[in-house]
């Protein structure tokens, strides 16, 4: 088995009496699509936060790379390659598609382009803001407005932004959220293509979605990990469908 790129140890988050967090560990291997489900307030939102580095646990670690994280801030965890997608609400409507990424591009290089000229710094900036749109297929639309795209391109330009941060892994928090059902289908094929480049942590309501992408499923219920495993194995746990309250979704 490869080193994980991603491994949660124990970890435990309580709000008061609430243990929101309850002893979580699981593992993330380079190219592997690992999918967070379970019912509304099972903590999957939370542990993200934890991840990210927007929140700390009260115990537990998190070690990305095999190096121990769980104290360093957002920004550090950033540049060694986790990159969380932002939420729609992260795109600046009134900026370029191209202007978007190239923010991304400049904020993880900070000065390693102050060597070059102006001009040769926007050349290199808006290279490789062109490569990460590339990636996910909106190359295209580098020239367009932010707020002129769809809902669907504006969740890949999300993409595109994350991936402008050289990440080693992509946490994907909900990518097919509000997406039509066409749309929904070029963000899976997009995320399959992420696959073969980066780790994924995927939190995502949409079953179907998951069960098609993900290599490794965990349900987490009231904090837990109830389950880890392949599609199959999740969908014939018992444990889980009794957990599980929308056990249609198994079906
Ligand atoms: N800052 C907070 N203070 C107190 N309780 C909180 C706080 N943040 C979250 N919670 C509680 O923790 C639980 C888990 O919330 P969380 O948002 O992580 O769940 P989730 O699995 O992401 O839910 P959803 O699927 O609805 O997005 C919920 O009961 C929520 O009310």
């Amino acid at each position: 088995m490869p080193e994980p790129l991603l491994e949660l140890r124990g970890l435990c988050k309580n709000y008061g009496a609430l243990a929101v967090t309850d002893d979580v560990s699981l593992t993330v291997l380079p190219q592997e699509i690992h999918a967070i489900i379970g019912p509304n307030g099972a903590g999957k939102t939370t542990l993200i936060h934890q991840i990210s580095g927007t929140l700390r646990p009260d115990r537990g670690s998190v070690l990305f790379a095999g190096r121990d994280v769980t104290a360093l801030p957002v920004e550090r965890r950033a540049r060694l390659g986790l990159a969380r997608s932002f939420q729609i609400t992260s795109i600046v409507p009134g900026f370029s598609v191209l202007e978007n990424v190239a923010l991304a591009v400049q904020a993880r290089s900070g000065s390693s382009f102050r060597f070059l000229r102006p001009a040769g710094s926007e050349a290199a900036i808006n290279r490789d803001a062109l490569a990460a749109l590339e990636a996910v297929g909106l190359a295209g639309a580098a020239g367009r407005m932010a707020n002129a795209l769809s809902h669907g391109e504006k969740r890949q330009l999300e993409l595109a932004i994350a991936i402008a941060m050289r990440p080693r892994l992509l946490l994907l928090d909900e990518p097919l959220a509000g997406a039509g059902p066409e749309e929904t289908a070029r963000l899976i094929g997009l995320l399959r293509d992420l696959r073969q480049r980066y780790g994924i942590l995927l939190v995502e309501h949409d079953m179907q979605a998951v069960f098609s992408l993900a290599d490794r499923i965990s349900v987490l219920v009231y904090g837990r990990v109830a389950a880890t495993g392949t599609a199959a194995e999740i969908r014939a746990d018992p444990e889980v469908r009794r957990a599980y309250l929308g056990e249609d979704e198994l079906a």
